[in-house]
């Protein structure tokens, strides 16, 4: 029988964790136990909550100051029966961390689920090897830019942004997470408009383009929403997962009509994701959850740009998206969010090739546009991959030479 397997953090009393252990793995199934008649511990047995360990840490920062002598902070790792829940995420978070999420400094760290738990759930349809045969890109990071700006704007306006981000050389492109539908660029006017300009960019400079329109509106709609745009012409859907919930993202993911890549966006992770002792690790909101519900790339935001996650969370997201599984492919990690050319070497170092470096304001805030802004991320990216230094790149590639000026340079470290 299958199981799923919490480790949450908690700050208790010194001495209590292993009795707080075991209240969760009892509470959260059958409740009580050891006062209970032989006959029915023997029906229960299937149902009950089991404690894997109890680790205590040491208190390791300033914020473990307010610890104080009297209390200590530790993981417990606690295993629910698969026969407890149905096999949805739903059932699962409910199970692991529903009424828990409410009981005090406790914050969900972990989850893993067991092997054939874990075939319950797509996984990316496309992922890492299906976009870039997609976009025939096989050896460099990939460069993503953001529409900036569309809103109260028309179609034209539209058109000619995605024209310039794409003739710049970004291999895939995505609505801001806040262009909703509205009378100026139609949900689906953009993607007929973005499938004829793609078309003409891609002859002119012999690569293509993924753009992922942001799928929106009630639930109800979405799925036939998803499907009409693939109809369309689109090649990439954008969706605010959190609002709605990762089920909703299984269900666009399963449905066979939904063939393009979904671009999972982290709006709302902060009020889920930022507190240290409560809620949820960024790297099960936006990294486990997401993966086994099908997103086939994550946003996060990077370690070093304008909403920046300490480093180790951020790493954390995209070992999430992309470790080794013997049930769901890599889904492509997308660090994001005051991102600029001069980031591309540490980007690189952090993430790897098997990445995707995502831009609004540094591609659209380039001195020669948005086209002048992709090139310079294009020529940032080569240079990172070749081993060349971006001052070193920069004096044969002047679109990465004026980004440089503007934003600065930051070496790996
Ligand atoms: C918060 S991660 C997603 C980043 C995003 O949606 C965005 O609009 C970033 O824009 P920027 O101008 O900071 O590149
Ligand atoms: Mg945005």
């Amino acid at each position: 029988m299958g199981k799923v397997t919490a480790t949450y953090l908690v700050h208790d009393k010194k001495g209590n964790l292993n009795k707080k252990a075991e209240d969760i793995a009892l509470g959260l199934t059958v409740g009580s136990w050891t006062n209970l008649p032989q006959l029915e511990k023997d029906q229960l047995e299937k149902h009950k909550g089991t404690v894997e360990s109890v680790t205590e840490l040491e208190s390791d920062s300033a914020a473990d100051q307010y610890l104080g002598s009297s209390r200590t902070k530790g993981l417990l790792k606690i295993s629910y029966p698969a026969a407890n829940f149905s096999p949805d995420l739903p059932a699962i978070l409910t199970t692991v961390f529903g009424k828990l999420s409410l009981d005090g400094e406790i914050k969900l760290v972990d989850l893993e689920l067991g092997k054939s738990l874990a075939q319950q759930f797509p996984g990316p349809k496309f992922g890492v090897d299906g976009i870039r045969e997609k976009l025939d890109v096989y050896n460099r990071p990939l460069v993503m830019s953001i529409f900036k700006g569309v809103l109260g704007k028309d179609l034209e306006f539209f058109k000619e942004q995605l024209r310039q981000q794409s003739l710049g050389g970004v291999d895939l492109v995505k609505d801001d997470e806040i262009l909703f539908e509205n009378p100026l660029t139609p949900f689906e006017e953009r993607i007929t408009a973005a499938k004829q300009v793609l078309s003409e960019t891609e002859t002119i400079t012999g690569e293509k383009t993924l753009y992922a329109v942001n799928l929106t509106g009630r639930s109800r709609n979405l799925r036939d929403k998803a499907r009409r745009a693939v109809e369309l012409g689109a090649n990439a859907l954008l969706f605010n997962v959190l609002s709605y919930g990762p089920d909703i993202l299984q269900e666009l993911a399963e449905d066979k009509e939904i063939s393009v890549p979904i671009m999972a966006h982290p709006a709302l992770a902060g009020a889920a994701g930022s507190s240290a002792l409560y809620g949820i690790s960024y790297s099960v909101l936006l990294g486990k959850i997401l993966r086994w519900s099908g997103a086939d790339l994550g946003l996060f935001p990077s370690p070093y740009g304008s909403v920046a996650l300490k480093r180790e969370e951020a790493l954390g997201i995209s070992n999430a998206l992309t470790e080794e599984s013997a049930v769901h492919r890599a889904a492509f990690p997308v660090p994001s969010a005051g991102i600029h050319p001069g980031l591309v070497p540490q980007l690189f170092s952090d993430f790897g090739i098997n990445s995707v470096i995502n831009a609004g304001g540094g591609i659209h805030g380039h001195p020669d546009g948005a086209a002048g802004g992709a090139r310079a991320f294009r020529q940032a990216v080569d240079a990172a991959v070749s081993g060349v230094s971006l001052d070193v790149a920069a004096l044969t590639n002047k679109e990465l030479g004026t980004a440089l000026e503007l934003w600065g340079g930051v070496a790996a470290k």
